[in-house]
């Protein structure tokens, strides 16, 4: 399978204190990958060196290779505007901005120059649809954004991610948020987007992991202790720190 990111010795210290201490990773193409471990122990620390957005935090140092299909994102050369359109991110809060539906998934593409009202109609629609939330908005697209419940405004960030054609999509507990009804549809949506997009998703829920993911990474104070195959390393992990944790003796 191929890896559309690799990360290499990954090391990030906020100030002198180190946060990531060294380590390996890859995500396979169209696959889900869920980082999973107890609070502290740098999972969204790792997910924002995915697309640079720790480079918005002052005094943290990273060192290591991070290759999007083998291109080096921390070169100089890099685009971090259109590093960041590739590889999305949704957070825990959804974060719509103050205004429409449809301005909110217009906003990359009038960015990117396209000014066609039928082309930003279409990728408006299709962007909606993908994100499963198209029936639900589509008779109030001139709404308000915020005025939707909190699992539509996740679903219309998902699709505002997905208006600028991303390669991989980051996700930091993109459901803890929401209710159960809400969290069940987006699970069911990221499992349809990976037919087209590589997911990468943060999740304190192992239910939740366990249900949509292929593969599990396993994170602990700042190490990433397992990775593989989800059900190999949730019905037979090699490590017994990761046994530990899945059958709830720490964390
Ligand atoms: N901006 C920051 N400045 C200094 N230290 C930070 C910063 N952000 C995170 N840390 C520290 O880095 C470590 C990893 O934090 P991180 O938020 O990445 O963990 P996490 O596994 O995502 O936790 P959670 O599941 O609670 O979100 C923690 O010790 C945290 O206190």
């Amino acid at each position: 399978m191929t890896q559309i990111m690799t990360a290499e010795n990954v090391h990030l210290y906020y100030g002198k204190k180190e946060a990531l201490h060294g380590f390996d990773i890859g995500f396979d193409e169209n696959q889900i990958t869920a980082l999973i471990g107890p609070s502290g122990c740098g999972k969204s620390t790792f997910l924002r060196c995915l697309n640079r957005m720790n480079d918005l935090i002052e005094n943290v140092t990273i060192t290591g290779s991070f290759k999007l299909q083998g291109e080096d994102i921390y070169s100089p050369r890099m685009d971090v505007v259109k590093l960041r359109k590739e590889v999305g991110m949704v957070f825990q809060q959804p974060n719509p901005f103050p205004l429409s539906v449809y301005d909110n998934i217009a906003f990359g593409l009038k960015l990117k120059g396209i000014k066609d009202k039928q082309v930003i109609d279409q990728i408006v629609e299709e962007s909606l649809r993908k994100a499963a939330v198209w029936d639900e908005v589509k008779d109030n697209l001139k709404k308000d954004a915020l005025a939707f419940s909190g699992g539509q405004q996740q679903r219309i960030c998902i699709a505002r991610v997905l208006a600028v054609q991303p390669k991989v999509i980051l996700m930091d507990e993109p459901t803890s948020a929401l209710d159960p009804v809400s969290n069940a549809k987006i699970e069911d949506t990221l499992v349809e987007l990976k037919k087209d997009y590589t997911i990468i998703i943060v999740t304190h829920n192992m239910q939740q992991a366990s249900r949509i993911s292929d593969n599990t990474a396993f994170f602990l104070n700042g190490d990433l202790i397992e990775s593989g195959k989800t059900k190999e390393l949730f019905l037979t992990p090699k490590e017994k720190l990761t046994d530990d944790y899945l059958n709830g003796r720490f964390g």
